[in-house]
């Protein structure tokens, strides 16, 4: 509760069963208002919000009159292209009354694996918050595979949380929380308040949903734990069927959060720091005080570049003595990098005839 109410940018996941009443295929529209209600509060607080959500497919079933279970892989995806412009336009309608703007966005596993592609959507997603629109994530089921599905949203859920340096993910489920064994299996069961670290011990209170809807039951919610609770970002799992499910939560409905075992931006330092260089950059004196004092390094700094790297991979830094004072994401390629050595920033589109990014390392792509 107390990190609900410090964090500064929350994602929250809503499950099919959540925004679809299965049995009528509809959209619970109701609900929905009121959890559009609950993310204008949230914004209103200050937080940025990201939406992670299912329901195409259930949706899109409803419009195409198929059953909701034992679906190919194929008519899974095709439901959900149907269902897509549906629950894209259902958040539009819902948060339009409190003038809150929505985005598209649709991710797949292979996103986040591709360095590349992980900087891209980490940038748009970044540039639609700061715009303070709310983005509605969900997997892009027209081109996942059943090798790279999630299985489900939670983990997608906690990808996006990573991505973009979120404090806090928010599972809404059918369930309050997380047990020492099933609940709806084990009456004697009993719920966590808090979980500090994902022990073998917790691991193995976690079973499969039995919903016959649900697809990874705990076991997913608790790897999304695992991948966000590492990357600095807090997690909480709430039941989220009544109206305003996120106020509920803020006023102390039951729930199981898991600790943040750091913060956002150390995470994704020590994530860059780790990684094997593709390539070396030398800068000047100037550049070397700038990136001491927390500023990005423009290609005016740079005086020398070494290897062969794409966008997104990472570069070693070298001082004018010779010495590595960190590494970072490049954001052009080793060319692109060698026509602009030394440039000011208003000279690269006229060099490389397109409009570029100001900076070769944001700061925020840096570890010294
Ligand atoms: N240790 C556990 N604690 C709580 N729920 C559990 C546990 N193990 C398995 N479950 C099952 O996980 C379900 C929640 O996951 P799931 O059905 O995938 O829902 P959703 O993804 O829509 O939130 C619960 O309803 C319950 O049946
Ligand atoms: N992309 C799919 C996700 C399906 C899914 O993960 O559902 P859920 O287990 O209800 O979160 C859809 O929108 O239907």
């Amino acid at each position: 509760m107390a990190t609900l109410v410090s964090s500064n940018r929350v994602v929250v996941k809503i499950g099919s069963a959540l925004l679809v009443d299965r049995k009528k295929s509809e959209l619970r529209a109701e609900w929905l208002h009121s959890l559009a209600a609950d993310v204008a509060w949230l914004k209103g607080l200050g937080k940025d919000v990201i939406l992670v959500s299912s329901g195409s497919i259930a949706l899109g079933c409803g419009v195409l009159e198929l059953p909701q279970a034992d679906l190919a892989l194929e008519q899974s995806q095709a439901a959900a292209a149907v269902g897509q412009i549906r629950l894209a336009r259902a958040y539009e309608q819902a948060l339009f009354p409190y003038n809150i703007k929505t985005a598209q966005v649709l991710v797949t596993l292979e996103d986040s694996e591709n360095r590349r592609r992980y900087l891209n959507s980490r940038a748009t997603l970044e540039t639609l918050l700061s715009l303070g629109v709310v983005p509605i994530v969900n997997e892009n089921d027209t081109i996942a595979t059943d090798e790279i599905r999630y299985g489900d949203n939670d983990r997608l859920a906690a990808q996006v949380a990573v991505t973009v340096g979120a404090d806090c993910l928010i599972l809404l489920s059918d369930v309050d929380g997380f047990y020492s064994a099933n609940p709806s299996l084990d009456s004697s069961a009993t719920r966590y308040e808090l979980i500090d670290k994902i022990t073998p011990e917790i691991e193995a209170m976690a079973g499969d949903g039995v919903s016959g809807l649900s697809k990874g039951g705990m076991i997913t919610k608790l790897l999304a734990a695992k991948v966000s609770t590492a990357a600095g970002c807090a997690m909480v799992i709430t039941e989220g069927f009544h109206h305003n499910p996120l106020k509920r939560l803020y006023d102390g409905a039951n729930s199981t959060w898991f600790s943040a075992q750091t913060d956002p931006q150390a995470a994704r330092k020590r994530w860059i720091a780790a990684m094997k260089p593709r390539g070396e950059i030398s800068v000047d004196q100037g550049a070397d005080r700038a990136l001491r004092s927390g500023k990005s390094l423009l290609p005016a700094g740079i005086t020398h570049v070494e290897g062969t790297f794409g966008r997104g991979e990472p570069l070693a830094i070298v001082s004018p003595e010779g010495h590595k004072l960190g590494q970072g994401l490049s954001r052009y390629t080793d060319t692109e990098t060698r026509a602009i050595i030394g440039c000011q920033t208003h000279q690269i589109e006229a060099i490389l005839g397109y409009p570029g990014r100001a900076a070769l390392i944001h700061r925020d792509d840096m570890a010294l």
